[in-house]
Parts: structure tokens; sequence; C-alpha cells
């Protein structure tokens, strides 16, 4: 069941138009997410979800709700990520955590969060005094004290180092397997292969693609590159004759088959039928950063 709803979303700033028929659905337990280049209008789309922004055109529903007049409402059932200004840099986090729960009427007991997101060791710590890794989860935390049913992330590990980033992922998973939906914004194609069900890519203030992440990386058609050692020597035109291969090299006893299609599957037929076993195999794909540029590239 679709827990937000997008339709034909408009919106300018003055003569700049940031968002233009943008529409997308989220289905209740996903992590949704957008994806898009600076200044693509990731921002003011999920904005404009959050009811903080008044859209010019479109619809929008939020579990039932409409983010502007519903907007009360809307802020028990949506935990939104803070952004780190909004934080007192003297505040601790105990406080912080205390001072956001008292907003709901049936807050998750912030103690067990803090917990979840281990904060325990920073409990006396003053906001200004954390890491980039403990605000960002600080902030998380605080998005889900008043037991959200969505929670809206924007850019939540920009500044993160790849430990600290795998950590949060690793949470945010912990999140949506606990029933909250998530809408993601990002611009890391790692952080969006990795957790998001599926994902609306927008550029420019249009969606130009909604799918999974292999969905997206399979509208591709690159050259695949497979690369292997053969047990015993083979006739390099075996490879040759294949459909799928457009060159085939052989340097110091490797093998680099360029190809399309099912390369892989192709190549390594050859090899079982000739008793070859392939060593060192390495098969270079398109990713998802090759699916978001082909995307998004200004034609
Ligand atoms: N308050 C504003 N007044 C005028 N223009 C704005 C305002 N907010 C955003 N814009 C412009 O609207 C466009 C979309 O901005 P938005 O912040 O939604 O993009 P974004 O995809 O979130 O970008 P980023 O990844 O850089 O944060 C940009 O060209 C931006 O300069």
């Amino acid at each position: 069941m679709a827990i937000i709803e997008v339709a034909d979303l408009g919106k300018r700033y003055g003569p700049k138009v940031a968002v233009d028929e943008v529409s997308f659905t989220v289905e209740e337990g996903e992590i949704f997410g957008i994806l898009g280049p600076n200044g693509a209008g990731k921002t003011t789309t999920v904005e404009c979800v959050e009811g903080m922004r008044v859209p010019d055109r479109g619809t929008i529903r939020v579990d039932g709700l409409d983010p502007r007049r519903d907007r009360a409402e809307l802020r028990q059932r949506m935990g939104v990520q803070l952004q780190e200004s909004q934080l007192p840099e003297r505040i601790k986090v105990r406080e912080a955590l205390d001072l956001y729960s008292s907003f709901y009427p049936n807050p998750a007991d912030w103690r067990e969060l803090m917990a979840r997101l281990g904060l325990e060791g920073q409990r006396d710590a003053e906001f200004g005094k954390l890491s980039g890794g403990q605000k960002q989860r600080l902030s998380v935390a605080l998005a889900l004290v008043g037991r959200p049913r969505i929670a809206v992330l924007d850019e939540l590990t920009t500044g993160l180092d790849p430990q600290a980033r795998r950590d949060t992922w690793d949470l945010i998973e912990g999140i949506r397997d606990s029933g909250v939906t998530v809408l993601l914004v990002t611009h890391f194609m790692e952080e969006a292969e990795r957790l998001c069900d599926r994902l609306a890519v927008i550029d420019a203030g249009r969606v130009v693609a909604i799918d999974t992440p292999a969905g997206l990386v399979s509208r591709v058609d690159s050259e695949q590159r497979v690369r292997f050692r053969p047990s015993r020597p083979v006739d390099e035109a075996l490879f040759r004759e294949l459909d799928e291969v457009t060159d085939v090299r052989l340097h110091g006893g490797q093998f680099v088959i360029t190809g399309r299609g099912n390369l892989l599957h192709a190549v390594t037929s050859v090899l079982a039928r000739n008793q070859v076993v392939a060593s060192e195999l390495r098969i270079d794909q398109a990713s998802l950063d090759d699916a978001f540029v082909s995307l998004t590239t200004k034609k």
C-alpha cells in the first residue's frame, strides 16, 4: 500500500523552476531513495512532502494526510532528520532526547533509543562536542523518538568516514526492519545501492527514472569486461565467435574479454565445455554510477 503519493508536483522560486511534474509513490515499509545531482530539486521535493514548503502545483498525500492542511497531525506520524544547525551547541544528548520526546503523546523510550543508536557513552556529552557520526546518530534518534510511521532522512551520511557511514546504513536497515518507511535523500551511489528498495532519479526538477537499483543498472547497456587466467591454453577464436563478444585480448596468460549482454554466461559456458578452469576471475560491469550518469547527463 502506498504511504506517500506525490502527483504532478511543481514548485518555482521566482523564475527558477525547481521541481516540475514530479510524481512518485512510496510503499509502506520500504526505503525509497531520491537521488539526483546538486540542485536537481530533491530537498524542495521532500520539503513539500514534509509540509515545510507550499507547492505551486500538484497533490501530495502522506499516510492519507495533506501535508499543509494536516501539518500538526503529520508531525506525529513523520520523523524528520534535523539539520545540524537546529540544535544548540550546549544541549546534552539526554536533554535533547528528553526534550524531543516531550513533543509526542506516545514517545519511544529515549533511553532505549540512545542505546540502540550507540549513544550511551555520550549521554552527558554536549551536542557541540560530539563527532560528526555521533551528531548524525543523534539526529536520527530525534527523528525516531516520536515513533513515526515514516522517517525522512536528508543527506544522512554526508561528512561521515567510511566506517561511520556503514554503521549508519546498518542502523537505517534496522529502522526499516522495525516497520518504519524511510524516505532517503542522497547523492551517494553506494548508499543508494546498498539501502534503497526503490529510487527516483531526479534531474533538473524532473523524475527521469523510478526503479530498483538493479533495474536502473540494467538500463545501461554498457560494455562489460571479463578477466581470468585459464588453467591451460585456450584458443582465442572460441571466444571471438561468440555473439556477446566484441574484443578478446591475451596479456601474459590473462584473458580480457569485452562484450555486452550476458557476457559472463557466454564465456563461462565456453570454459566449461572445454574443461578449462578460470582463476582470478573478475568482472567489470555497469554500476549505479554509470546508470546515474547516463540518466542525468545533460542532453
Ligand atoms: N529558497 C530558494 N530560493 C531560490 N531558489 C532556490 C531556493 N531553494 C532552492 N532553490 C533552487 O532550486 C533548485 C533546486 O534546489 P534543491 O535544494 O531542491 O535541490 P537539491 O537537489 O536538494 O540540491 P542539493 O543536492 O545541492 O542539495 C536549485 O537550483 C536551487 O538553487
